[in-house]
């Protein structure tokens, strides 16, 4: 079957920034497949390649068959492409918006005003859609970006972190309508730095970290790969690093522990690997207790997708973002420069 994206060993530099070093996955028809990945990972720049919005340094890209490079009138026919900040026109009303949208590409005129109403409809978008953009909210404007890249009926619908920031009624909302797509046979390409959203959203996934895809397969697959179960620790709410330090180091002389790191980005609290089935919670508060160190808090679980990231990186997905924060970020001084 023709892959409805193919990605293969994508590379794209920025001068010496090199964004996408071998960025590969494929995705079939009809799928909801998530990228996920901490900040400047390279997603945004994997679906700007995708969307013929910039041009790949190397690598095959193709959407339903059709190459990226080499034919991008069609692919841009083929997709519709969601931004992750879009400035919607604020004396335009929604309804307008979608109309002019229309017009770009070309839809025969009978067809504008019922796919309009279809759209406005699923999307709940009926009591804005008249009212000018400037009045709506964050996830209102997010609605009407959906309803604007899907108007022209793609096949795959690339969406750039859509739901975030917005509130629960909004993500829950659009999570419905993506599903619905789906069913339809609409293929979804999102990025997400919302694990739990991807784990629920996505068919299957690829972890991207510094331009490369370090694992791809469903969810649940990936955290089976990872095994053991969690734990996760606070000694006190904040913790110093020199006490969970300490416990770092007596917790890992213990046999039912395979791993301990330190997660400075949640108060230096502690995860912990541990063999499956065994009595490693009490285990832990014994050792802990007999060094006369506090527990204010202790939860095992299931492996999840942040498990996954740490398992191949080392580190949390929320330590990485927080890593990415420090550097210098050129997209930002380039957006501030623009305006
Ligand atoms: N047009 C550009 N010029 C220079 N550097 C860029 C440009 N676009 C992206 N970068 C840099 O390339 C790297 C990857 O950025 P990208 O936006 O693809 O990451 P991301 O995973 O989408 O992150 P975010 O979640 O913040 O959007 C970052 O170091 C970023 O600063």
């Amino acid at each position: 079957m023709t892959a409805a994206v193919r990605v293969e060993h994508l590379k794209k530099s920025y001068g010496a920034v090199q964004a996408c070093r071998d960025v590969t996955f494929r995705i079939e028809p009809g799928e909801i497949f998530g990228l996920l990945g901490p900040n400047g990972a390279g997603k945004t720049t994997t679906l700007r390649c995708l969307s013929t919005l910039t041009q790949a340094d190397a690598g095959i890209l193709e959407i339903a068959g059709t190459d990226v490079g080499q034919c991008p009138k069609l692919v841009r026919q083929k997709l519709g492409y969601v931004a992750q900040e879009v400035a919607l026109d604020k004396v335009l009303t929604g309804r307008e918006l979608l109309q002019l949208q229309a017009a770009i590409y070309h839809l025969p005129s009978a067809q504008i005003a019922p796919r309009i109403d279809k759209i406005v409809d699923v999307l709940g978008l009926g009591e804005w859609i008249d009212r000018k953009c400037g009045t709506y909210s964050g996830g209102i404007r997010k609605r009407l970006d959906l309803a604007a890249g899907l108007l022209h009926q793609p096949q795959v619908l690339i969406l750039d972190e859509p739901t975030v920031g917005l509130d629960i009624e909004s993500r829950v909302v659009i999570w419905d309508f993506l599903r619905q797509l789906r069913q339809e046979g609409i293929t979804v390409l999102l990025t997400s730095h919302y694990l739990e959203e991807v784990d629920l959203l996505a068919d299957r996934v690829a972890i991207i970290d510094q331009g490369k895809v370090i694992a791809s397969d469903t969810p649940q697959a990936l955290k089976d790969q990872v095994g053991g179960e969690r734990i996760t620790l606070r000694i006190r709410e904040f913790t110093s690093e020199q006490e969970a330090n300490q416990a770092k180091e007596l917790l890992q002389g213990l046999d039912v522990v395979q791993t301990v790191i330190i997660n400075t980005a949640q108060g230096n609290s502690l995860n912990l690997v541990v063999q499956s089935n065994s009595n490693a919670l009490s285990a832990i508060q014994t050792r802990l207790s007999e060094a006369n160190l506090p527990t204010f808090g202790i939860a095992q679980a299931r492996p999840s997708l942040d498990d996954v990231y740490l398992a191949a990186t080392g580190k949390t997905l929320m330590d990485a973002e927080l890593a990415a924060v420090g550097k210098r970020d050129e997209k930002k001084e380039r957006k501030q420069n623009m305006r």
